[in-house]
């Protein structure tokens, strides 16, 4: 007889009358109905390997044996990539993609950055030969590196950076050293342990120039002892300048400086999707969970309500579901402008570098600090269950916090945006994602609530907070400031201009999604409500911006808000349908609360059970040290 499949009551009533498709949305967000089942495959075959999965939680687990069965699963992962039917590269990138490996590696992969920077950094940098050396040891597994850059004293300012790669002419090598505690490498991940070769970013220094910081790659250990090679503390021989630039002993500069910095682009355009994901697993678990649970009394002496019914729960988690969505779709725009600058550059040509380093710092800055915040909510929105470690709420607010920081602190980003932003307002040139500041905004400035108008108002936003701290510049320029003086002292309106830019980008990638978008009817009306609903969601939370650049009046604002209260409660029934359109399997949520089947408070016990602390009823540490305090009369 087969098992009845428990379905909380209450999330089968929210399933019920879906008026969308919910595998339409699933193929959207996957890229294809054909990508949905190829994910669909890997996640079985991974899902389903009884020996990727933790004996114990790993929250119980030391420090080290944390290591050692997060490596185990890792080298297991591994090798099921290189068996995958679907070949080892496009099983990676969707694995990275569904963010699957954080489901087998919950403590994080000690294998990540092999493949999230060591080997993209050989496909940017390297020349033909290096790659024909060292590409298929790395995708064999032959070799396993990092990326080494931060040091203990410079994460940020790459032009600070201190370890030095001086060329000796006479043996043709490169001499690295560490000069000073402060240039230890410090934070590449994998580099204390795991690694055996790393790409070490140095400054080059030849016939006693310094040629700036250049990529090397460096052997850590012997291959099979795995011990650290003679001297790696504080002094590294033999490394090899990657994409060398010493042609018989002089130095070719490269066409452009930065284009050693391309291997982070690509890691900024890579952390748009992945904080993204992450984000998704957050709603889900959120959303799920506030249609299980009922509590206190909305209308007096009914039953307690489902948490999602308080129009200020659904305040807190269907902006964050719209995001995903918007995210999502910008992601995809900023992952084809780079593939399309990536082909030009290849071929020499390097016009759409600003570009790409302008976008990738905007959405990179902004889905990272945006996700942040959003999974703190939603962590909040689940009350004293959505603290607990079992949530997986703090291990995803761990993953996206992070990116916040790496790739780029936030901050520094959003200056680099603004500084591109005021160099192409300022020389009206280049800009191919920033055309509105390309010339005058045209038309009236009368403000009309539609999403076209709102659209029109974000544009007038983002080019007058530029024209506002281009007004600062200038003033300090006056009053006979030096440029950085000026700079530093217009920081402020300076971030303003570069996040305003990149939530521009955001909502028209929205719109313009839902407008070529091949959607059915049902899934256009809930994807439109969803995109109104979030882009006066950031109106509202921003209006300063848009009364200081626009005609926007205190009318304006109140009817907004009319509105989005509307949408509010408009998408509140389809909030169940929508998560579930995710398609995200409860081994990749990880959470008693957000699992399909609404059995929290079984699974919730169940988890708690798990505790080595729950294995007696009286621990050891009583005897020791309780019961004798107990005794003391203090
Ligand atoms: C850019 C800097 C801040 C400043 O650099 P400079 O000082 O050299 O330049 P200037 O500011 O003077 O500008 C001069 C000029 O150059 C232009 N410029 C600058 N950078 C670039 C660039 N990159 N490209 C093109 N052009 C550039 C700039 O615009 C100016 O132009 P104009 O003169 O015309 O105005 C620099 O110092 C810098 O970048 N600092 C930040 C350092 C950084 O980013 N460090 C990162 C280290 S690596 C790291 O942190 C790794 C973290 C871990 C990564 C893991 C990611 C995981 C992602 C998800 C994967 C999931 C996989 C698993 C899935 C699962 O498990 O489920
Ligand atoms: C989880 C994690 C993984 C990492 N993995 C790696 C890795 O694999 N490889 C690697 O090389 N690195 C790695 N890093 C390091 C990371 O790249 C750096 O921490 C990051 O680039 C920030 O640099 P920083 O630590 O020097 O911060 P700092 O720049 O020192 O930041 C401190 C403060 O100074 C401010 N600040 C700095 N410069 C400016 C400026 N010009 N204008 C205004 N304010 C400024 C910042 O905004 C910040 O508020 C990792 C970091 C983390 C957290």
């Amino acid at each position: 007889m087969s098992k009845e499949i428990y379905e909380n009551p209450d999330l089968k009533k929210e399933r019920q009358n879906c008026p969308f498709n919910k595998e339409e949305i699933t193929h959207l967000l996957d890229g294809g109905k054909e990508k949905t089942i190829e994910r669909k495959q890997l996640e079985n075959y991974i899902l389903s390997d009884e020996q990727l999965k933790d004996a114990v939680p790993m929250e119980y687990l030391s420090h080290a044996d944390k290591y050692a069965e997060e490596l185990r699963k890792a080298c297991l992962l591994m090798h099921k990539l290189a068996d995958s039917p679907a070949g080892q590269v496009p099983t990676l990138r969707a694995l990275m993609g569904a963010g699957l490996g954080s489901a087998v590696l919950k403590e994080g992969n000690p294998l990540a950055l092999h493949y999230v920077m060591f080997i993209p950094a050989l496909m940017g940098q390297g020349t033909i030969d290096q790659q024909a050396k060292w590409l298929e040891k790395a995708y064999n597994l032959n070799m396993i590196g990092t990326y080494a850059q931060t040091e203990l004293g410079h994460g940020t300012f790459l032009r600070g950076l201190e370890t030095r790669a001086t060329y000796d002419p006479k043996t043709q090598e490169f001499i690295l050293e560490s000069p000073s505690l402060t240039a230890y490498k410090w934070w590449p991940g994998s580099l204390g342990k795991t690694a055996n070769y790393a790409v070490v970013m140095a400054q080059l220094y030849t016939k006693g120039k310094c040629e700036g910081t250049h990529p090397f790659m460096v052997q850590l250990r012997d291959e099979e002892t795995h011990e650290p090679l003679p001297g790696i503390v504080n002094m590294w021989l033999n490394p090899v300048c990657i994409s060398s630039y010493i042609h018989y002993g002089t130095y070719v500069k490269p066409t452009n400086s930065k284009l050693s910095y391309a291997t982070m682009v690509f890691v900024r355009v890579v952390v748009c999707q992945d904080v993204t994901t992450n984000l998704r697993k957050a709603v889900t678990i959120a959303t799920r969970y506030s249609c299980v649970r009922r509590q206190s009394e909305l209308k007096p002496g009914d039953r307690e309500p489902q948490v999602m019914d308080y129009q200020a729960q659904q305040n807190k988690l269907l902006p964050p579901l719209a995001a995903t969505f918007a995210f999502q779709l910008a992601a995809d725009h900023l992952w084809n402008l780079y593939h399309t600058a990536n082909n030009n550059i290849e071929q020499g040509d390097l016009e759409l570098l600003p570009d790409l380093h302008g976008l990738s710092c905007a959405l990179k800055a902004l889905c990272s600090s945006e996700a942040a915040n959003f999974v703190e909510v939603c962590r909040q929105s689940c009350g004293g269950h959505g603290y607990m470690s079992c949530s997986n709420f703090p291990r995803i607010y761990g993953q996206v916090t992070a990116a916040e920081t790496y790739e780029g602190e936030n901050t520094v980003l959003w200056l680099q945006v603004a500084r591109y932003l005021v160099k192409t307002r300022k020389e009206q040139s280049g800009g191919l994602s920033v055309k509105y500041l390309i010339g005058e905004e045209k038309g009236p400035k009368t403000v009309d609530t539609t999403l076209e108008g709102i659209v029109k108002l974000y544009r007038r936003a983002a080019v007058g907070l530029v024209d506002v701290a281009i007004a600062e510049l200038d003033k300090s320029g006056r009053k006979g400031e030096a440029p950085h003086d000026a700079w530093n002292h217009a920081a402020v309106y300076l971030i303003k201009a570069a996040q305003a830019h990149a939530r521009l980008f955001v909502v028209e990638s929205f719109v313009d999604s839902l407008k070529e978008g091949k959607l059915s009817a049902p899934v256009r009306t809930v994807l439109s409500q969803l995109c109104e609903l979030f882009i006066i969601y950031w109106l509202l939370e921003r209006s300063g911006d848009f009364f200081l650049c626009s005609n926007l009046t205190k009318q304006d604002l109140l009817l907004l808000n009319s509105k989005y209260v509307e949408l509010l409660a408009a998408i509140r029934p389809q909030a169940v349908n929508l998560v579930d359109s995710f398609d995200l399997r409860d081994e990749v949520l990880n959470s008693p609360l957000g699992c399909w089947d609404g059995n929290v408070y079984q699974r919730l016990f169940d988890e708690a059970a798990k505790s080595p602390l729950n294995q007696s009823n009286v621990h050891e540490s009583f005897h020791k040290y309780l019961k004798p305090l107990l005794k003391s009369n203090l």
